[in-house]
């Protein structure tokens, strides 16, 4: 199978559990909650994405004929620095491409394998850390993981409505946008009054890493 990424690069995990976590960043091209195109935004199951996903253009990006050459893309763009190696497969949607030959290729890298996902599709295997991401009105197809990552708010979920599902972490990221001050404030509130809850800033903004 090939593979069509928009980026790849080495940074520091931004959000939830593993913040401050050096990662490198694979960034797949394509989503199936939204085209990418901001003429369709208003139209798309998910509207709130702070991510350019169209293409494969930037830094690091290209298509990869096989698991083999883009493993050894992510091996180079890790940077031969010792110690453990951690792989965020992202996009777009990644469980649309990411597959158990590319995670076997990586693993063999000596590389840890972690996912941000939607939630809409199954989980290949060979997958180390799962963090589900759910959107408002996308049928949710994984029902447990390491980390429920929820965007805070969204018209129509209640953060109650996953906490019967299988994760180690339940976290709330306020939602980036032209709210995104009163949505930090809405989800300090409820994480207050919910201690299941902790809150998931995204701290890469904040310091000006990507
Ligand atoms: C760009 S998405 C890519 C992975 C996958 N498609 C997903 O939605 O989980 C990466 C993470 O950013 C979150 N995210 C996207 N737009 C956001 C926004 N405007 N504010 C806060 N988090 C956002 C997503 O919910 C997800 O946890
Ligand atoms: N630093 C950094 N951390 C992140 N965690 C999740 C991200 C994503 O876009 O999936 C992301 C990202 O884009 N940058
Ligand atoms: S599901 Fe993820 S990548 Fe797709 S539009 Fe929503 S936030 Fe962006
Ligand atoms: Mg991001």
């Amino acid at each position: 199978m090939s593979y069509a990424v928009k980026e790849l690069f080495k940074t520091l995990q931004g959000e939830g559990a593993q913040a401050g976590r050096a990662s490198v960043f694979c960034r797949f091209t394509g989503c199936n909650l939204w085209s990418g195109r901001e003429a369709d935004r208003d139209r798309a199951v998910c509207r709130f994405c702070d991510t350019d996903f169209v293409g494969t253009d930037g830094d690091g990006g290209g298509r990869f004929a096989d698991a083999e050459s883009l493993a050894a893309a992510i091996a180079a763009a890790w940077d031969g620095a010792p110690g453990p190696r951690y792989v965020v497969f992202t996009g777009g949607e990644p469980l649309l491409q990411l597959d158990a030959a590319l995670t076997a290729a990586v693993r063999a890298r000596g590389f840890e394998v972690a996912v941000e996902t939607n939630g809409t599709q199954a989980r290949p295997e060979g997958v180390d850390w799962l963090c589900v991401s759910p959107k408002a009105g996308a049928p949710l197809a994984l029902d447990g993981g390491d980390e429920l990552k929820l965007v805070y708010p969204q018209a129509g979920l209640d953060p109650s409505e996953f906490e019967r599902l299988d994760f180690r972490h339940f976290f709330l990221q306020p939602m980036d946008g032209p709210e995104q001050a009163k949505n930090v404030q809405a989800a300090i509130a409820y994480c207050l009054a919910h201690p299941r809850w902790r809150l998931s800033v995204q701290t890469h903004k904040i310091i000006g890493i990507r």
